[in-house]
């Protein structure tokens, strides 16, 4: 699991370490870090033009402190000062015994630079740039420079993900101790770029972390895998409500995420039977209201309904097993009517959706998707997976849950899954972890990592998250791609138990 904390948790693990360790010691960790990237991204430093754009605060100084270890190799380091009343002493001396120096025309140094080091605010930065600052941003982005930000690119909201104004634009940021929220949250993460963390030996062993995020292993670990005693009741049986007259593909699609998410069976009710037994004749389809269908072990309730949804989603959400509700379930659905439930239910909203149950703007949304999943967490008392570029999985908040847990943050995917259909199969998808019994959370944020993986096999490309090289995908080819990156999480992180033929 990759976590990342708050500014406050930040703050209070440094002071406990630099209690600990000779003054400026953990600056002087933070610096070397930085300068190794830097030179790593230089190729070679000796004659190379480097330069550093210095706030007045402790970030401005890690800038300073590397700036004059690559001063030392050899490179031309100019320093860019914003307030030069308050700049950090020690490392502008540092600089200056090394050979560099402070610029006097900004913009003219910027112009032939050929690394540029984004020093101005780090996590004691709020609100976006001030006006001083836009111009060296913009001229950064402009120069063709590398763009090196330390800790964060300067005017992002390091526990947020917000973006307020203007902000540095960075091909990689180094950050120091932990990783912040900030780093892996649209839109703030659009500008961060290749994220290297340099360990500062801070113990957050206690501390709870804001936001966290699966990795393959932790995915493998979930996953389940049928026994030798498994029968189809066993695996979990999936009930999908989805599908009318006017969107019978919604139906199929759900179906299909359902089955390539392991269900033992699929039941099928609703409009769209006869397109979802044609393409999935193993699916069991009803005609009746759900509650009628027989045994499931989870409900998956929404998925193209239309304006039908109201009485399928009362019958499904009066059941005592686990409840996904997506897409025009979400439309009708009181806040109560979920808070009363014993059994879990998740929310799927896209931004559109989330910002109608909250009564907001979609752009408000998608500004602050952080606060919109716990606020709808918190408002519902659900576990709430929040879709779009940056997909987010909240635990249920509110009253009458006091310990404030991390909301997960889904590291795969690619913008190729912004295709009609492709939160249909994701339905089906965590519908089907859900009723293999995994909780809400888990169902949510592992459905979500695979359907990313799903959608970057089904692209393909070169590029990590699919995109570059990649070619656009439909919603079904996400879902075809579904038993691919599950054989490729598993097959990497775990060994067939008792035998020596493992591929762990
Ligand atoms: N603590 C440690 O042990 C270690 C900390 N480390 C490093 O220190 C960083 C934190 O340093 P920090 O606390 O000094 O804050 P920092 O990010 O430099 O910003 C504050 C300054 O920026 C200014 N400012 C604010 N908003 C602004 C804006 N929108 N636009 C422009 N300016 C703005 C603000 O001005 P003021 O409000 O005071 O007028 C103030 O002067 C951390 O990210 C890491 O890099 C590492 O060395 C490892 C060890
Ligand atoms: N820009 C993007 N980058 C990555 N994933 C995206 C992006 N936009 C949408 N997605 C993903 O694509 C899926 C779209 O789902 P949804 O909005 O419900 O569409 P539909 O209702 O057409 O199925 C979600 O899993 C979402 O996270
Ligand atoms: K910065």
């Amino acid at each position: 699991m990759r976590a990342a904390y708050g500014v406050e948790t930040v703050r209070t693990a440094e002071r406990e370490l630099m209690a600990r360790l000779p003054e400026g010691a953990l600056m002087q960790r933070a610096a070397a870090g930085l300068a190794a990237v830097c030179a790593g991204l230089l190729g070679r430093v000796y004659g190379s033009r480097v330069v550093l754009l210095v706030g007045s605060g402790d970030n401005g100084g890690d800038a300073l402190y590397a700036g004059a270890r690559l001063a030392r190799r050899g490179a031309g380091v100019s320093a860019v000062l914003l307030d030069a009343g308050r700049v950090h002493a020690g490392g502008l001396a540092a600089l200056r015994a090394a050979g560099g120096r402070v610029a006097g025309d900004a913009l003219g140094v910027l112009a032939r630079a050929e690394l540029v080091v984004d020093g101005i605010t780090g996590i004691g930065g709020r609100g976006g740039l001030r006006d001083a600052a836009v111009p060296l941003a913009r001229a950064a982005r402009d120069s063709g420079a590398v763009v090196v930000a330390v800790d964060l690119p300067s005017g992002v909201e390091a526990d947020s993900g917000e973006v307020r104004g203007e902000c540095v634009r960075a091909d990689a940021t180094v950050t120091f101790g932990t990783y912040k929220p900030g780093l892996l949250i649209d839109p703030a993460r659009e500008y961060v770029g290749a994220v290297r963390l340099v360990e500062l030996g801070l113990d957050l062993g206690t501390a709870e972390a804001d936001v966290e995020a699966l990795q393959h292993a932790d995915v493998a670990a979930l996953l389940p895998v049928p026994g030798a005693e498994s029968d189809k009741y066993r695996r979990g049986v999936v009930g999908v409500v989805a599908g009318s007259e006017r969107y019978p593909g919604a139906a199929v699609l759900a179906v299909a995420g359902a089955l390539r998410g392991g269900a033992g069976a699929v039941r099928y009710v609703g409009h769209g039977a006869d397109a979802v037994i044609a393409r999935f004749p193993e699916a069991l389809v009803h005609a009746g209201p759900p509650s009628k269908a027989g045994r499931v072990q989870a409900w998956v309730v929404g998925p193209g309904l239309g304006e039908d949804a109201d009485g399928a989603l009362e019958d499904v959400l009066a059941s005592d097993v686990p409840v996904l509700v997506d897409a025009d379930g979400l439309r009708p659905l009181a806040p109560e009517r979920v808070r009363g439930r014993d059994a879990p239910t998740l929310l799927t909203p896209h931004a559109g959706e989330a910002a109608a149950l909250l009564g907001v703007s979609r752009e408000e949304v998608e500004a602050g998707r952080l606060v919109a999943v716990r606020e709808l967490a918190a408002l519902y008392g659900a576990t709430v997976l929040l879709k779009g570029s940056t997909t987010l999985v909240a635990p249920p908040g509110g009253a009458g849950f006091a310990v404030r847990r991390p909301v997960r943050v889904n590291p795969t995917g690619t913008p190729w899954l912004a295709t009609a259909g492709s939160g249909d199969v994701l339905s089906g998808l965590a519908g089907a972890l859900l009723a293999a019994g995994l909780g809400a959370m888990d169902a949510g944020s592992v459905a979500a990592y695979l359907h990313g993986l799903a959608g970057r096999l089904a692209a393909g490309g070169q590029g990590g998250d699919g995109v570059l090289g990649g070619a656009p995908v439909g919603a079904h080819d996400v879902a075809d791609a579904v038993p691919g990156a599950w054989r490729g999480v598993v097959g990497r992180w775990r060994a067939a138990p008792g035998t020596p033929f493992g591929t762990a």
